[in-house]
């Protein structure tokens, strides 16, 4: 488990092409160490300013896009194509423009594809299991987790106080979500946990109280985005806005 750090920008715009940047490099050094890489995305609106940083990088075409595989970390239960699902804008602000393998982009259950959404997180496990390495958990591994930060705290789907802090199973179905969509379906912590890298990337000053909260050691079942730590790294990626409370002993990074 690894300690967070965070990291500062002077607004949003700057907060989503340094994200993009970042993405980027990481990606190009887990495909020159192990010949491909894996990114978990995430939805809301940071997350598509990155999508959208990302397509519009020239460094972008140095990635051999065609050996990403490309996991959700959690979705709208909504029909397919609607959009509203994280992997509509996800498709529509990068993958579109970007030469990936078909294959590789493991959406997430859209609600009409004839499961409930019960069902469908029992479907999401098993294809993360079917990509899990011989002899490891029951998961792929994934380079690289992206998170947005909810102003109640929330990340992916996990919901402060919600039943799905729970949930035993690597991946669940939210039904009561305080966010519409009500239903939606999620990796839960200690599978976002299993990442070699979480960012958490927020931007707003609606944000600051929950980045404050969660850096200063608040319980993930209240503030689920102080439950997060990658094994190798924790990232903040914060705008000076969502980041005015963050603790001092994490200042001097700024
Ligand atoms: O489906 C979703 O809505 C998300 O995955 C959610 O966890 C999001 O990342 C945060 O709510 C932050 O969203 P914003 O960047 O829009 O504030």
């Amino acid at each position: 488990m690894s300690e967070a750090s965070v990291a500062v920008h002077a607004d949003a715009d700057l907060l989503a092409q340094s994200v993009a940047a970042r993405l980027v490099v990481k990606l190009l050094d887990a495909q020159a160490e192990r010949g491909q890489a894996s990114v978990v995305l995430t939805g809301g609106r940071i997350a598509a300013a990155v999508y959208r940083a990302v397509a519009a990088l020239p460094a972008k075409d140095a990635v051999d896009w065609s050996r990403v595989d490309f996991w959700w970390g959690d979705e709208r239960f909504l029909p397919a194509g609607d959009p509203e699902r994280n992997e509509t804008q996800a498709r529509a602000a990068l993958l579109d423009a970007l030469p990936v393998d078909p294959a590789r982009i493991h959406p997430m259950p859209a609600s009409d594809a004839g499961a409930d959404p019960e069902e469908a997180a029992a479907r999401y496990a098993a294809e993360l299991a079917r990509a899990a390495r011989p002899g490891t958990a029951a998961l792929p591994h994934f380079d690289v987790l992206m998170l947005g930060v909810g102003e109640d705290g929330h990340v992916a789907s996990v919901f402060p106080e919600h039943p799905v802090h729970y949930e035993s199973r690597p991946v669940s179905a939210v039904r009561g979500s305080p966010k519409p969509p009500p239903v939606r379906i999620t990796l839960t912590l200690p599978t976002i946990n299993t990442a070699e890298e979480v960012w958490l990337v927020a931007g707003g000053a609606d944000k600051a109280n929950a980045v404050g909260m969660a850096l200063a050691g608040a319980g993930p079942v209240q503030i689920p985005a102080a439950g997060v730590q990658g094994t190798g790294r924790t990232l903040w990626l914060l705008d000076r806005a969502a980041a005015a409370s963050v603790p001092a002993r994490f200042r001097s990074l700024r």
